[in-house]
């Protein structure tokens, strides 16, 4: 184990820790976000709008933060979210993480874009679902999930938020346009072995979701749905649950906040698929918070790279242990015993004082 004092008290000090550790442009690549970063800040700032307003004698008790989600036992409602790129912040990638996500007993979601074999991945630990990016070809698309479904993915997290790339700034100013020479994602190889650049595909529509259950039977997730018309739309289709989120602000630049997307979300889907989301938790509070207000489970994404970064596994594992004690922390003090409990009631926007 890591001394806590080592790598941080909470998440604000392993980014800084991992700030220190990382080459700068490799730090902007995780951190930075598209345009004006206006979206980036939003989503921590969504948070710091929100008031939890406790009960007390409840006689709650012990808390249980174990739930079952597409067949997946999790031992908390926080997961990993899928982040490209591993081997940038540690050398051991995608395994490390692994590693530390099976310790911790929660789910990490592979990357299209990481830089470890999906089976080495899958070696390391589970349990594992895998996010893809739909790509215009889907025959390439087939293989690259028929792979991940072999090495024991449970699940597709289909990203439906980046028709076209994001346009990252810290980025072009650093012209990191590639992975340095010796790093390749892993996963994107075709048939013959070859390795495809990522793509990123306008022109795909709702026929997207009948393609992929052609190609297999796991629960297929969509990421990137902030528009409560477009949750409609998933439930619709048949996805088996929808992630609220906006690419950690990385994509389109003056989107909603997650966290104010998330009610409308919830109230469109009404109960008939799980409800997830992420972009900018910080705090088991926020955790706490997202929950409240109709999310089943959390992602994290930066906070995972700079456990990475500061530690390999052991700095996710810390990163993770972090965010568990403090919800576990939040609930008590809220009077709940299990996250399913919690209640749109506990928060409230109005000003303190
Ligand atoms: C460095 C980085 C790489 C990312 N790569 C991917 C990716 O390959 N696929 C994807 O669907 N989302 C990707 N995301 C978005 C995350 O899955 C997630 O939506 C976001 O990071 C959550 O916000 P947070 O970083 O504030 O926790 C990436 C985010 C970051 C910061
Ligand atoms: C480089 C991309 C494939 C991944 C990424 O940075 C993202 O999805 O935000």
């Amino acid at each position: 184990m890591l001394a806590a004092d080592a790598v941080g008290l909470n998440l604000a000090e392993v980014a800084a820790a991992a700030r220190r550790r990382l080459d700068p442009v490799h730090w902007d690549f995780f951190a930075g976000g598209a345009g004006n970063e206006r979206t980036l800040r939003a989503n921590e700032a969504a948070f710091a709008r929100r008031w939890l307003r406790p009960r007390v004698l409840r006689a709650a008790g012990e808390r249980d933060l174990r739930l079952s989600l597409f067949g997946s036992p999790v031992s908390m409602p926080v997961l990993i979210a899928p982040t490209a790129f591993h081997r940038l912040a540690h050398p051991e990638g995608e395994v490390a993480t692994a590693r530390a996500a099976a310790d911790a007993g929660t789910v990490m979601v592979v990357s299209m874009a990481a830089t470890r074999p999906v089976e080495e991945i899958a070696a390391a630990g589970g349990p594992l679902w895998f996010q893809l990016y739909p790509h215009a070809d889907l025959e390439f698309t087939a293989t690259v999930v028929r792979r991940a479904v072999a090495a024991g993915c449970r699940a597709l997290v289909v990203t439906v938020d980046s028709p076209v790339f994001g346009r990252r700034e810290r980025d072009l100013r650093h012209g990191f346009v590639d992975l340095p020479p010796g790093l390749v994602c892993e996963n994107m190889r075709d048939a013959d072995g070859r390795v495809r650049p990522i793509e990123m595909n306008a022109g795909v529509g709702w026929e997207l979701i009948g393609a992929l259950r052609g190609l297999t039977s796991l629960p297929i997730l969509l990421k990137g749905v902030l528009h409560p018309a477009d949750a409609r739309l998933a439930v619709e289709h048949g996805v088996d649950g929808v992630l609220v989120s906006n690419h950690g602000g990385r994509q389109l630049d003056g989107a909603l906040a997650t966290l104010d997307a998330l009610p409308g979300v919830v109230a469109a889907v009404d109960g008939r698929v799980p409800v997830l989301v992420d972009g900018g938790l910080r705090r088991g509070t926020d955790v706490l918070v997202a929950l409240a207000l109709g999310a089943t489970a959390v992602l994290l994404g930066r906070p995972v790279l700079w456990g990475l970064a500061v530690g390999g596994a052991a700095g996710v594992r810390h990163v993770l242990d972090l965010v568990r004690a403090d919800l576990d922390r939040a609930l008590a003090l809220v009077g709940v015993a299990r996250p399913g409990d919690l209640d749109a009631d506990l928060v409230t926007t109005g000003a303190p004082g």
